[in-house]
Protein backbone atom coordinates (compact mmCIF):
# COMPACT_ATOMS: atom_id res chain seq x y z
CA UNK A 1 0.00 0.00 0.00
CA UNK A 2 1.30 3.74 -0.76
CA UNK A 3 1.11 6.72 1.17
CA UNK A 4 -1.59 9.16 1.14
CA UNK A 5 -3.11 12.67 2.26
CA UNK A 6 -5.89 13.94 3.95
CA UNK A 7 -8.31 16.17 2.13
CA UNK A 8 -8.77 18.26 -0.95
CA UNK A 9 -6.04 20.78 -0.01
CA UNK A 10 -2.77 20.88 -0.38
CA UNK A 11 -0.27 22.30 1.72
CA UNK A 12 2.26 25.61 1.52
CA UNK A 13 5.85 24.84 1.62
CA UNK A 14 5.03 25.99 5.61
CA UNK A 15 2.89 23.30 5.70
CA UNK A 16 -0.61 25.85 5.86
CA UNK A 17 -3.31 24.41 4.08
CA UNK A 18 -4.43 26.04 0.89
CA UNK A 19 -6.82 25.92 -1.42
CA UNK A 20 -6.02 23.76 -4.57
CA UNK A 21 -5.61 25.97 -7.84
CA UNK A 22 -7.48 24.05 -11.00
CA UNK A 23 -4.60 23.18 -12.20
CA UNK A 24 -3.33 21.53 -8.92
CA UNK A 25 -7.13 19.42 -9.25
CA UNK A 26 -7.09 18.31 -12.62
CA UNK A 27 -8.21 15.01 -11.20
CA UNK A 28 -6.48 11.62 -12.74
CA UNK A 29 -6.15 11.98 -16.69
CA UNK A 30 -5.55 8.80 -18.33
CA UNK A 31 -4.44 8.79 -22.51
CA UNK A 32 -3.59 5.63 -24.53
CA UNK A 33 -2.50 3.57 -21.44
CA UNK A 34 -1.47 0.11 -22.79
CA UNK A 35 -0.28 -2.65 -20.49
CA UNK A 36 0.84 -5.98 -21.82
CA UNK A 37 1.97 -8.86 -19.77
CA UNK A 38 4.16 -10.75 -22.10
CA UNK A 39 2.86 -10.87 -25.55
CA UNK A 40 -0.61 -10.67 -24.10
CA UNK A 41 -1.96 -7.04 -23.94
CA UNK A 42 -4.62 -6.66 -21.11
CA UNK A 43 -4.92 -3.04 -21.35
CA UNK A 44 -5.24 -2.00 -24.96
CA UNK A 45 -5.85 2.12 -24.90
CA UNK A 46 -7.23 3.31 -22.27
CA UNK A 47 -8.40 6.74 -22.53
CA UNK A 48 -9.97 7.80 -19.05
CA UNK A 49 -10.46 11.08 -16.86
CA UNK A 50 -11.19 10.62 -12.98
CA UNK A 51 -12.91 13.72 -11.54
CA UNK A 52 -11.56 15.20 -8.12
CA UNK A 53 -14.01 14.32 -5.62
CA UNK A 54 -16.32 11.74 -7.33
CA UNK A 55 -16.71 8.20 -7.17
CA UNK A 56 -16.62 5.87 -9.66
CA UNK A 57 -17.30 2.11 -10.04
CA UNK A 58 -14.67 -0.05 -11.73
CA UNK A 59 -16.73 -2.82 -13.44
CA UNK A 60 -16.64 -5.47 -16.19
CA UNK A 61 -16.54 -9.42 -16.27
CA UNK A 62 -13.29 -11.52 -14.55
CA UNK A 63 -10.28 -10.95 -16.11
CA UNK A 64 -10.71 -7.95 -18.58
CA UNK A 65 -8.09 -5.86 -16.85
CA UNK A 66 -9.88 -4.08 -13.79
CA UNK A 67 -6.94 -4.51 -11.35
CA UNK A 68 -4.39 -4.34 -13.91
CA UNK A 69 -6.00 -0.78 -14.65
CA UNK A 70 -5.44 0.25 -10.74
CA UNK A 71 -1.74 -1.07 -10.65
CA UNK A 72 -0.69 0.81 -13.49
CA UNK A 73 -2.42 4.23 -11.93
CA UNK A 74 -0.64 3.85 -8.27
CA UNK A 75 2.58 2.93 -10.38
CA UNK A 76 2.33 -0.35 -8.54
CA UNK A 77 2.59 -1.96 -12.39
CA UNK A 78 5.12 -0.43 -14.99
CA UNK A 79 2.34 0.90 -18.05
CA UNK A 80 3.58 -0.26 -21.12
CA UNK A 81 3.10 3.11 -23.04
CA UNK A 82 0.69 5.97 -23.13
CA UNK A 83 0.33 8.98 -20.54
CA UNK A 84 -0.87 9.02 -16.82
CA UNK A 85 -1.32 12.45 -14.85
CA UNK A 86 -2.47 13.05 -11.61
CA UNK A 87 -3.10 16.93 -11.08
CA UNK A 88 -1.56 17.22 -13.71
CA UNK A 89 1.69 15.68 -13.05
CA UNK A 90 3.48 12.48 -14.11
CA UNK A 91 2.92 9.69 -10.89
CA UNK A 92 5.30 7.57 -11.37
CA UNK A 93 8.08 8.09 -9.16
CA UNK A 94 6.77 10.87 -7.68
CA UNK A 95 6.28 10.92 -3.79
CA UNK A 96 4.38 13.72 -3.86
CA UNK A 97 1.51 12.49 -6.00
CA UNK A 98 2.22 8.85 -4.60
CA UNK A 99 1.61 9.89 -1.17
CA UNK A 100 -1.88 11.21 -2.09
CA UNK A 101 -3.21 8.03 -3.13
CA UNK A 102 -4.29 4.62 -1.50
CA UNK A 103 -4.48 2.09 -2.88
CA UNK A 104 -6.73 -1.43 -1.17
CA UNK A 105 -6.83 -4.93 -2.87
CA UNK A 106 -8.27 -8.29 -1.70
CA UNK A 107 -4.01 -9.61 -1.29
CA UNK A 108 -3.10 -7.10 0.50
CA UNK A 109 0.66 -8.37 1.25
CA UNK A 110 1.52 -7.68 4.99
CA UNK A 111 4.60 -8.99 7.40
CA UNK A 112 2.90 -12.10 8.94
CA UNK A 113 3.56 -12.06 12.39
CA UNK A 114 2.53 -7.94 12.70
CA UNK A 115 -0.26 -7.89 15.27
CA UNK A 116 -2.90 -4.87 13.54
CA UNK A 117 -1.95 -2.87 16.90
CA UNK A 118 2.26 -2.94 14.94
CA UNK A 119 0.44 -1.57 11.71
CA UNK A 120 -1.84 0.97 13.83
CA UNK A 121 1.10 2.25 15.17
CA UNK A 122 2.77 2.81 11.70
CA UNK A 123 0.29 3.83 9.62
CA UNK A 124 0.54 7.57 10.93
CA UNK A 125 4.21 7.45 9.54
CA UNK A 126 2.58 6.62 6.02
CA UNK A 127 -0.96 8.68 5.52
CA UNK A 128 -0.26 12.39 6.50
CA UNK A 129 -4.00 12.91 7.78
CA UNK A 130 -4.47 9.38 9.16
CA UNK A 131 -7.33 9.28 11.70
CA UNK A 132 -6.63 8.01 14.58
CA UNK A 133 -9.75 8.15 15.78
CA UNK A 134 -11.71 6.65 13.01
CA UNK A 135 -9.70 3.90 13.18
CA UNK A 136 -10.50 2.75 16.61
CA UNK A 137 -14.17 3.19 15.61
CA UNK A 138 -14.22 1.39 12.23
CA UNK A 139 -12.22 -1.65 14.10
CA UNK A 140 -14.40 -1.56 16.94
CA UNK A 141 -17.34 -1.44 14.32
CA UNK A 142 -15.59 -4.24 12.56
CA UNK A 143 -14.78 -6.19 15.53
CA UNK A 144 -11.41 -6.56 14.74
CA UNK A 145 -9.05 -7.83 17.59
CA UNK A 146 -6.10 -5.67 17.82
CA UNK A 147 -3.87 -8.29 19.39
CA UNK A 148 -4.23 -11.02 16.96
CA UNK A 149 -0.88 -11.44 14.48
CA UNK A 150 -2.47 -11.04 11.07
CA UNK A 151 -2.09 -14.11 9.78
CA UNK A 152 -4.15 -15.75 12.33
CA UNK A 153 -7.07 -13.11 11.17
CA UNK A 154 -9.84 -14.62 9.08
CA UNK A 155 -10.05 -13.72 5.74
CA UNK A 156 -13.23 -11.71 6.16
CA UNK A 157 -11.26 -9.40 9.12
CA UNK A 158 -8.41 -8.98 6.94
CA UNK A 159 -10.85 -7.42 4.55
CA UNK A 160 -12.53 -5.33 7.09
CA UNK A 161 -8.72 -4.18 8.02
CA UNK A 162 -7.94 -3.31 4.83
CA UNK A 163 -11.10 -1.55 4.56
CA UNK A 164 -10.69 0.55 7.77
CA UNK A 165 -6.90 1.63 6.34
CA UNK A 166 -8.41 2.80 3.42
CA UNK A 167 -11.09 5.08 5.14
CA UNK A 168 -8.82 6.25 7.54
CA UNK A 169 -6.31 7.22 5.59
CA UNK A 170 -8.14 10.22 4.02
CA UNK A 171 -6.60 9.31 1.05
CA UNK A 172 -7.38 12.07 -1.27
CA UNK A 173 -7.26 9.45 -4.56
CA UNK A 174 -8.53 6.05 -3.27
CA UNK A 175 -8.71 3.29 -4.89
CA UNK A 176 -10.23 -0.44 -3.72
CA UNK A 177 -10.07 -3.60 -5.68
CA UNK A 178 -12.70 -5.72 -4.08
CA UNK A 179 -10.83 -5.51 -0.71
CA UNK A 180 -14.63 -6.31 0.42
CA UNK A 181 -14.59 -9.55 -0.90
CA UNK A 182 -14.49 -11.83 1.92
CA UNK A 183 -17.14 -9.24 3.88
CA UNK A 184 -20.44 -10.95 5.47
CA UNK A 185 -23.06 -8.60 4.41
CA UNK A 186 -23.41 -6.94 8.32
CA UNK A 187 -19.75 -5.70 7.62
CA UNK A 188 -20.43 -5.03 3.71
CA UNK A 189 -23.64 -3.06 5.27
CA UNK A 190 -21.29 -1.60 7.90
CA UNK A 191 -18.43 -0.32 5.06
CA UNK A 192 -21.25 0.89 2.74
CA UNK A 193 -22.22 3.25 5.50
CA UNK A 194 -19.12 4.55 6.22
CA UNK A 195 -17.93 5.14 2.97
CA UNK A 196 -20.88 7.10 1.88
CA UNK A 197 -20.52 9.22 5.52
CA UNK A 198 -16.72 9.55 5.01
CA UNK A 199 -17.39 11.09 1.04
CA UNK A 200 -20.50 12.85 2.09
CA UNK A 201 -18.86 15.15 4.90
CA UNK A 202 -14.82 14.92 2.78
CA UNK A 203 -15.03 14.18 -0.74
CA UNK A 204 -12.62 12.39 -2.26
CA UNK A 205 -12.18 10.47 -5.50
CA UNK A 206 -12.87 7.34 -4.85
CA UNK A 207 -11.89 3.77 -7.97
CA UNK A 208 -14.06 0.85 -6.85
CA UNK A 209 -14.04 -2.31 -8.53
CA UNK A 210 -16.55 -4.53 -7.51
CA UNK A 211 -18.51 -7.64 -8.81
CA UNK A 212 -21.69 -6.76 -5.88
CA UNK A 213 -22.95 -4.15 -8.32
CA UNK A 214 -26.82 -3.34 -7.54
CA UNK A 215 -25.34 -3.56 -3.37
CA UNK A 216 -22.62 -0.87 -4.55
CA UNK A 217 -24.49 1.40 -6.88
CA UNK A 218 -25.88 3.77 -4.61
CA UNK A 219 -22.44 4.66 -3.51
CA UNK A 220 -21.25 5.79 -7.23
CA UNK A 221 -21.34 8.77 -8.96
CA UNK A 222 -20.20 7.45 -12.40
CA UNK A 223 -19.80 3.87 -13.56
CA UNK A 224 -16.73 2.93 -15.68
CA UNK A 225 -17.14 -0.59 -17.33
CA UNK A 226 -14.51 -2.13 -19.08
CA UNK A 227 -14.41 -4.96 -21.41
CA UNK A 228 -11.68 -6.85 -22.94
CA UNK A 229 -9.02 -4.26 -22.18
CA UNK A 230 -10.84 -1.00 -23.12
CA UNK A 231 -13.21 0.90 -21.75
CA UNK A 232 -16.32 0.32 -22.87
CA UNK A 233 -18.67 2.59 -21.05
CA UNK A 234 -18.14 6.11 -18.82
CA UNK A 235 -21.19 7.51 -18.01
CA UNK A 236 -23.89 8.77 -14.38
CA UNK A 237 -24.86 5.51 -13.46
CA UNK A 238 -28.43 7.49 -13.64
CA UNK A 239 -27.82 7.98 -17.08
CA UNK A 240 -26.90 4.26 -17.63
CA UNK A 241 -29.90 2.73 -16.09
CA UNK A 242 -32.08 5.19 -18.18
CA UNK A 243 -30.12 3.86 -21.40
CA UNK A 244 -32.49 0.76 -21.01
CA UNK A 245 -35.56 -0.42 -20.11
CA UNK A 246 -36.74 -4.11 -19.01
CA UNK A 247 -40.17 -5.30 -19.91
CA UNK A 248 -41.03 -8.57 -18.42
CA UNK A 249 -44.31 -10.61 -18.81
CA UNK A 250 -45.12 -13.92 -20.37
CA UNK A 251 -42.93 -15.26 -23.24
CA UNK A 252 -45.18 -14.66 -26.58
CA UNK A 253 -46.38 -11.39 -25.13
CA UNK A 254 -42.70 -10.20 -24.35
CA UNK A 255 -41.41 -11.20 -27.78
CA UNK A 256 -44.49 -9.49 -29.49
CA UNK A 257 -44.28 -6.44 -28.25
CA UNK A 258 -40.24 -5.85 -27.80
CA UNK A 259 -40.11 -7.52 -31.77
CA UNK A 260 -39.68 -3.95 -33.38
CA UNK A 261 -37.40 -2.78 -30.74
CA UNK A 262 -33.00 -2.82 -30.31
CA UNK A 263 -33.11 -6.30 -28.11
CA UNK A 264 -29.77 -6.06 -26.38
CA UNK A 265 -30.36 -9.27 -24.10
CA UNK A 266 -32.97 -11.46 -23.11
CA UNK A 267 -33.88 -14.35 -20.59
CA UNK A 268 -36.33 -16.97 -19.75
CA UNK A 269 -37.46 -18.35 -16.23
CA UNK A 270 -39.89 -20.69 -17.55
CA UNK A 271 -42.59 -18.70 -19.91
CA UNK A 272 -41.82 -15.54 -18.06
CA UNK A 273 -39.25 -13.38 -20.39
CA UNK A 274 -37.36 -10.94 -19.48
CA UNK A 275 -35.97 -8.35 -22.40
CA UNK A 276 -33.64 -5.16 -22.28
CA UNK A 277 -34.44 -2.94 -24.90
CA UNK A 278 -32.44 -0.03 -25.81
CA UNK A 279 -33.59 3.52 -24.84
CA UNK A 280 -37.19 4.94 -22.59
CA UNK A 281 -40.63 3.47 -23.92
CA UNK A 282 -42.53 6.68 -25.23
CA UNK A 283 -45.77 7.13 -22.73
CA UNK A 284 -48.27 5.68 -25.63
CA UNK A 285 -45.60 2.56 -25.72
CA UNK A 286 -45.74 1.50 -21.90
CA UNK A 287 -49.06 2.13 -21.75
CA UNK A 288 -49.61 -0.34 -24.44
CA UNK A 289 -47.19 -2.45 -22.34
CA UNK A 290 -49.29 -2.47 -19.61
CA UNK A 291 -52.66 -3.20 -21.75
CA UNK A 292 -50.45 -6.11 -22.39
CA UNK A 293 -50.32 -7.04 -18.59
CA UNK A 294 -46.02 -6.42 -18.47
CA UNK A 295 -44.42 -4.81 -16.52
CA UNK A 296 -42.28 -2.22 -17.84
CA UNK A 297 -39.03 -0.87 -15.44
CA UNK A 298 -36.02 0.92 -15.23
CA UNK A 299 -33.36 -2.12 -15.14
CA UNK A 300 -30.83 -1.82 -12.12
CA UNK A 301 -27.17 -1.25 -12.89
CA UNK A 302 -26.27 -4.92 -12.59
CA UNK A 303 -28.61 -6.28 -14.70
CA UNK A 304 -27.19 -3.82 -17.40
CA UNK A 305 -23.94 -5.03 -16.82
CA UNK A 306 -24.49 -8.35 -16.56
CA UNK A 307 -26.44 -8.52 -20.61
CA UNK A 308 -22.77 -6.97 -21.39
CA UNK A 309 -20.82 -9.34 -19.48
CA UNK A 310 -22.92 -12.01 -20.72
CA UNK A 311 -21.76 -11.13 -24.14
CA UNK A 312 -17.78 -11.11 -23.38
CA UNK A 313 -18.31 -14.69 -22.58
CA UNK A 314 -20.09 -15.44 -25.89
CA UNK A 315 -17.51 -13.95 -27.27
CA UNK A 316 -14.63 -16.32 -25.53
CA UNK A 317 -16.54 -19.39 -26.60
CA UNK A 318 -16.23 -18.39 -29.91
CA UNK A 319 -20.49 -18.02 -30.16
CA UNK A 320 -22.54 -15.12 -32.50
CA UNK A 321 -21.97 -12.18 -30.73
CA UNK A 322 -25.12 -9.82 -31.04
CA UNK A 323 -23.94 -6.94 -32.88
CA UNK A 324 -26.89 -4.74 -30.65
CA UNK A 325 -24.64 -5.20 -27.53
CA UNK A 326 -21.55 -3.58 -28.79
CA UNK A 327 -23.02 -0.18 -29.39
CA UNK A 328 -25.13 -0.11 -26.03
CA UNK A 329 -24.63 2.55 -23.52
CA UNK A 330 -23.28 6.05 -23.53
CA UNK A 331 -19.56 6.94 -23.80
CA UNK A 332 -18.76 9.92 -22.44
N1 LIG B 1 1.42 -10.26 -13.41
C1 LIG B 1 0.74 -10.79 -14.43
N2 LIG B 1 1.32 -11.58 -15.33
C2 LIG B 1 0.66 -12.10 -16.38
N3 LIG B 1 -0.65 -11.88 -16.61
C3 LIG B 1 -1.30 -11.11 -15.74
C4 LIG B 1 -0.65 -10.52 -14.60
N4 LIG B 1 -1.56 -9.79 -13.92
C5 LIG B 1 -2.73 -9.92 -14.60
N5 LIG B 1 -2.58 -10.68 -15.68
C6 LIG B 1 -3.62 -11.04 -16.65
O1 LIG B 1 -4.24 -9.85 -17.05
C7 LIG B 1 -5.64 -10.08 -17.26
C8 LIG B 1 -6.43 -9.06 -16.47
O2 LIG B 1 -6.27 -9.33 -15.09
P1 LIG B 1 -6.91 -8.38 -13.99
O3 LIG B 1 -6.54 -8.95 -12.66
O4 LIG B 1 -6.52 -6.99 -14.27
O5 LIG B 1 -8.47 -8.57 -14.28
P2 LIG B 1 -9.73 -8.10 -13.42
O6 LIG B 1 -10.63 -7.38 -14.36
O7 LIG B 1 -9.29 -7.37 -12.20
O8 LIG B 1 -10.38 -9.50 -13.05
P3 LIG B 1 -11.28 -9.99 -11.78
O9 LIG B 1 -12.62 -9.35 -11.90
O10 LIG B 1 -11.33 -11.46 -11.97
O11 LIG B 1 -10.53 -9.59 -10.53
C9 LIG B 1 -5.90 -11.52 -16.86
O12 LIG B 1 -5.97 -12.31 -18.02
C10 LIG B 1 -4.70 -11.90 -16.03
O13 LIG B 1 -4.39 -13.26 -16.17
Amino acid sequence: MTVTTTDPTTRSAAGAPVTSTPETSAGIALQGVTKSFGKTEVLKGIDLHLKPGKVYGLLGANGVGKTTLMSVICNHTFRSSGRITIDGEEPAENARILERTCFVHEDQRWHDDYLVDHILRALPHFYRDWQPDLAERLLSRFSIPRKTPLKKLSRGQRSAFAVCISLASRAEYTFLDEPYLGLDPTSRNIFYEELMREVAERPRTILMSTHLIDEAANLMEEVVLMRRGRIELHADVDEVTSSMTAIRGIDEAVDGFTAPYDVVSSQSLGRIHSVLVKGALAPDERARAEALHLSVEKPGLQEIVAALGILDHAVAQNLPQNSEVSEAGVTS
